[in-house]
């Protein structure tokens, strides 16, 4: 099976997504690590040379590479990847996605001080910039979001829950 996490940044798809993989005993790979490795550089450097264009093009690529190397995985997808490039089809179509919800000023606390070195929350003055960001970022984003046939909500979002969550849902497939 191929089980994919999306959501907000800071939502906790690489925490959970890792956890799931020992638990289901498949591959777990972050969408994210495998650009940085292919491109030998942070994701940060990538949005700052080439900009967001490239990034969202070598994102659509490695994520389709990844999808036709690995029947089996866990992936933590980025934050904005199934709002590009029909990502969130391919997706669809070739696995279970799980859409990780986490309300705002949870991500808010998680983000705050992670904020700087993140290329779509950097340079904002303060805390209340960087919710207000993250509220029209979500805002942006829920319609896609809420087309994955699963999700959990933070904070009853444990592996437990997310185990019970697909065994109920194949039993009804
Ligand atoms: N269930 C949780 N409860 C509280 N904090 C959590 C939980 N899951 C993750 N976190 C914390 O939130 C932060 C973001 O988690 P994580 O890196 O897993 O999220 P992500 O969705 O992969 O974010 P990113 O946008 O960085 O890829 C980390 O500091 C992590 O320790
Ligand atoms: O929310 C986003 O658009 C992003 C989230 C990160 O996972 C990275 O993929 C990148 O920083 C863009
Ligand atoms: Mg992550």
């Amino acid at each position: 099976m191929r089980l994919y996490l999306i959501g907000m940044p800071g939502a906790g798809k690489t925490t959970l997504g890792r956890a799931l993989a020992t638990a289901l005993e498949l591959p777990f790979f972050d969408l994210d690590e495998e650009i940085v490795r292919q491109e030998g550089r942070s994701v940060a450097e990538v949005f700052q040379t080439e900009g967001e264009v490239y990034f969202r093009c070598r994102e659509a690529e490695v994520l389709r590479e990844l999808v036709e190397r690995q029947p089996r995985l866990v992936l933590a997808t980025g934050g904005g990847t199934p709002c590009f490039h029909h990502n969130l089809e391919l997706l669809l179509e070739t696995g279970l996605t799980l859409y990780l919800a986490v309300p705002l000023p949870e991500l808010v606390r998680r983000l705050h001080e992670s904020a700087a070195a993140r290329p779509l929350l950097a340079q904002l003055s303060d805390v209340a910039a960087l919710e207000a960001r993250l509220h029209e970022t979500l805002a942006a984003r829920q319609r896609f979001y809420d087309r994955a046939p699963l999700r959990c909500a933070a904070p009853t979002c444990t592996v437990e829950a997310v185990l019970h969550l697909l065994a109920t849902y194949q039993a009804s497939a």
